[in-house]
């Protein structure tokens, strides 16, 4: 049975799912504080569930010995290592739009609570001060809301600005005109957004683009009296330089939900008569927290128990209706695969993926990714559907997809060609009703085998002899026959026999197979 570890505040409603499911859960919502106790246990899972109190770092990554997925439950990844991930095999994925609708709210709150100081006055009145004439608001309508960031998140707060009668502008290069039009945002470049905007509020992720996204110039850029809303991530904003624009009264109020570093316990905008603060709440209200927890639950039960990948960032999607039809066939490139890289000794230049029939409109990308993982796995045992591509990329081998309508014989067929310097090497196969993936063609020559654990793979001139000279040796050294499959490319020319065999194949007997008068290449293979 999986198991898995939610090392973050989570809704019970995930930990029942995990249950329901047959998935062994274990719920401590403290341990992401807690880094030196969740290095020690987190060899132990195959999931690990958090938000953003947890950091997982290529260091914990490395004692993850178990780990398959990480599942956040919420949208932003950066305090995931996701490249260490990746390089170990781990899916990293997320819940993309369960907190949307709240953060975008808590954005537009965060916006009123700016433009009627209602922290302040709230605390005044309390305090039984009755400062009628120290408050004196400023009206959202007609002013020029700018949105930076106009994905999930940023476009509900352009919907709700437009519902509060704002103009609103938008700086996203993702953002299509056709979609800005369609949301009733005008599209602008940055500095036009600082230039116009009365509130700013921030909708990206945090990368290494938009990390100090406002700093001393950007906040120069912007007109007197701006206010600032940042409910995505701190490190978006240079606080110092903040701070300075606060203080001058350049920037006439911060509203801010998140810091760069969190927990933020002491801060230097703390106590900031401008400055409305809330500890990373932008996600917190019960829909929200119900919507990411069951939906990590179940994305994270699909992919240990089905092999479904929903939302992964470092990995093809791969729903669920589709898994029983894919599994098969993810099984056989990954053979091919497995197969391919065998057989080559070589530098690997690029693997060519040919789908045809059928197999050409089905999740391709996962195939490939299966493939390129059996290639590399004979050099790289640690290598998954996961990691692989990157690898690939990484090691400057080129992938290539191919798609065609038909297969010659076949309703399916992948063919997968290794090139190195020296050649292009193909395998293709295909998988039978019976689910079980065969091997029906090697470097042109048609024939038609299972694959077996242990396999020898020979390479001969098709002349009278070599099988019962091959035959007889495997007899004398005592190595069963299991099934034996031939082909050729014409009468006497290059031939091909893959036989399984039970057993191991000792070096010994492969060099005397290799020295047979009419063999090219001997070679054992194990799947
Ligand atoms: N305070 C909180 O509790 C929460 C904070 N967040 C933060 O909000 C962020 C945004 O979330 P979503 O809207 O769901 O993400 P999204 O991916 O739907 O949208 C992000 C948008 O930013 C744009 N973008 C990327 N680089 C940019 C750049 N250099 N300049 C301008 N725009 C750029 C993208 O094109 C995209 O449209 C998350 O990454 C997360 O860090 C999300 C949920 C809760
Ligand atoms: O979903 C996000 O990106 C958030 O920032 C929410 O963070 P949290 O789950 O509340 O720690």
């Amino acid at each position: 049975m999986p198991r898995v570890l939610i090392s973050d505040k989570l809704s019970p409603t995930a930990v029942q799912i995990f249950k329901d499911r047959g998935v062994d859960v274990d719920y401590m919502p403290d341990l992401g504080k807690d880094k030196e106790k969740l290095a020690e246990i987190i060899g132990n899972y195959d999931g690990l569930a958090i938000r953003s109190n947890t950091k997982v770092t290529a260091k914990l990554i490395e004692k993850a010995g178990a780990l398959k997925v990480i599942g956040r439950a919420g949208i932003g990844v950066d305090n995931v290592d996701i490249p260490a991930a990746t390089a170990k095999g781990i899916i990293v994925m997320n819940t993309p739009f369960g907190n949307s609708i709240t953060t975008a709210e808590h954005a537009i709150a965060m916006m009123f609570a700016l433009a009627r100081q209602i922290p302040e006055a709230n605390a005044s009145t309390h305090e039984g001060k009755w400062e009628k004439n120290r408050f004196m608001g400023v009206e959202l309508t007609s002013k020029t809301l700018g949105i930076i960031g106009c994905g999930n998140i940023g476009s509900i707060v352009a919907e709700r600005g437009i519902g509060l009668k704002m103009h609103v502008i938008a700086f996203d290069p993702f953002l299509s005109p056709e979609r800005a039009v369609d949301l009733g945002v005008e599209k602008v470049e940055l500095d036009e957004l600082f230039r116009r905007s009365d509130f700013i509020t921030l909708h990206t992720p945090m990368t290494e683009k938009t990390r100090n996204i406002i700093d001393i110039s950007a906040l120069l850029k912007m007109k007197k009296g701006v206010r600032i809303i940042n409910c995505a991530r701190g490190g978006l904003i240079v606080e110092a330089d903040l701070k300075a624009a606060l203080d001058s009264g350049h920037v006439a109020g911060a509203a801010l939900d998140v810091f760069e570093i969190e927990p933020a316990t002491s801060h230097l905008l703390f106590g900031h008569p401008n400055v409305v603060a809330t500890p990373h709440l932008g996600a917190s209200t019960t829909e929200a927290q119900e919507n990411v927890a069951l939906q990590v639950a179940e994305q994270m039960c699909d992919y240990l128990l089905k092999g479904a990948v929903t939302n992964a960032l470092n990995m093809p999607s791969i729903s669920a209706d589709e898994a029983p039809r894919l599994t098969p066939f993810v099984k056989l490139a990954e053979l091919l695969g497995s197969f391919a890289g065998q057989l080559t000794e070589t530098g690997i230049k690029g693997i060519r993926l040919e789908y045809e029939g059928d197999v050409s409109r089905m999740n391709t990308r996962a195939l490939t990714a299966a493939a390129i993982t059996g290639v590399l796995r004979p050099v790289l045992q640690s290598v998954n559907m996961v990691s692989a591509p990157a690898v690939a990329k990484e090691r400057g081998i080129a992938i290539e997809e191919v798609r065609r309508d038909s297969a010659a014989n076949h309703e399916a067929l992948i063919r997968l060609v290794v090139v190195t310097e020296r050649q292009e090497r193909g395998v293709a196969g295909t998988v039978f009703a019976d689910g079980k993936p065969r091997i029906v063609e090697i470097k042109g020559i048609r024939m038609e085998a299972e694959f077996g654990p242990s396999m020898i793979y020979v390479t001969n001139e098709d002349k009278p002899g070599f099988i019962g000279r091959f035959a007889g040796l495997l007899g004398d050294a005592g190595i069963n026959i299991a099934t034996f499959n031939l082909g050729r490319h014409a009468q006497g020319a290059d031939a091909i026999c893959l036989v399984e065999v039970d057993g191991d194949v000792p070096a010994a007997v492969l060099d005397e197979v290799s020295a047979l008068p009419m063999v090219r290449q001997a070679k054992h293979l194990a799947f």
